[in-house]
């Protein structure tokens, strides 16, 4: 049996706690994670996604309940723990790239490696793979605001694939790419998931892109409204689960 690599286990997260206007983003929400899943996490704008992936990837903490990784709960390790877990273990990609201006795209698909005792050479190496695997090998020696938006995207998935993260955690990865690259990089995501047994946590609007996953989280109201499996589905009889889910949850919002 797989392994389970992230437990979240009645987890609610409210924002401003101590203000007037206190906002439960997550209401007591719990989910296993097996090594080598491929979850997709969808729901209408302000439903709580972006709050459920942060939490459960250690982005964020709980307001209450708990978060296991690997069998550890995130609460209790330390800040230092948590850094080299998450470099060990994680590979984040979000809609913001946050590369560094200063840096050549080249060092900053280098910088996760920077506390690694991996010798230049493997570094060079690894950046090379990695670079070609997501379109930017020709981009390397140019700075970030020479890029466009999808070519900085790409750069910032090439950085956050460099160091051959355990589980992905993605928001949004396609936001600032065309149609061809985002198919693209699902197919690279499907690629590292069925070959490398590489775990997934995406979220995204766009049911296409979903149907790359193994598994859909509807989340409506800060819950998990609806799971729908893949299971023996092709991938286009899974689509159209996926788009009927989120058809019948919008029609919900009108109130005759
Ligand atoms: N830092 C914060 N402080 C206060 N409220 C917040 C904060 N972050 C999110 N929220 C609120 O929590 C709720 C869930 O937000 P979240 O960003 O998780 O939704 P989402 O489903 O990812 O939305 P979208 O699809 O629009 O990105 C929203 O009502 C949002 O306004």
């Amino acid at each position: 049996m797989s392994k389970e690599i992230l437990v979240a286990d009645h987890v609610t997260k409210v924002y401003g706690i101590e203000t007037k206007n206190p906002v439960t983003a997550l209401s007591d929400v719990s989910l296993t994670m097996y090594e080598g899943d491929f979850i997709c996490v969808m729901g209408p704008s302000g439903s709580g996604k972006s709050t459920f992936i942060n939490n459960l990837s250690t982005i964020d903490v709980p307001t209450k309940g708990k978060v296991f990784i690997n069998g550890k709960e995130v609460r209790t390790m330390g800040e230092n723990e948590v850094g080299r877990f998450r470099y060990e273990n994680l590979g984040f990609i979000f809609q913001e790239f946050n590369l560094l201006d200063s840096l050549t795209i080249f060092e900053n698909i280098a910088v996760p490696l920077s506390l690694s005792n991996i010798s230049s050479d493997e570094i060079k190496e690894r950046i090379l793979t990695v670079a070609k695997r997501l379109n930017v090998e020709f981009l390397l020696e140019k700075y970030p605001y020479e890029c466009s938006g999808g070519q900085r995207q790409r750069a910032a998935i090439a950085r956050a694939l460099v160091t051959k993260p355990k589980l992905i955690v993605a928001d949004e990865p396609t936001g600032n790419l065309d149609s061809a690259h985002s198919h693209e990089l699902l197919e690279l995501f499907k690629s590292l998931n069925d070959n490398d047994g590489v775990s997934i946590l995406m979220v995204t609007h766009d049911s296409m892109i979903a149907s790359y996953s193994q598994k859909l989280l509807y989340i409506k109201d800060g819950k998990i409204a609806e799971t729908i499996e893949r299971g023996d589905l092709s991938q286009k009889e899974y689509f159209y689960k996926i788009v009927d889910v989120n058809s019948v949850e919008s029609q919900k919002l009108f109130v005759d």
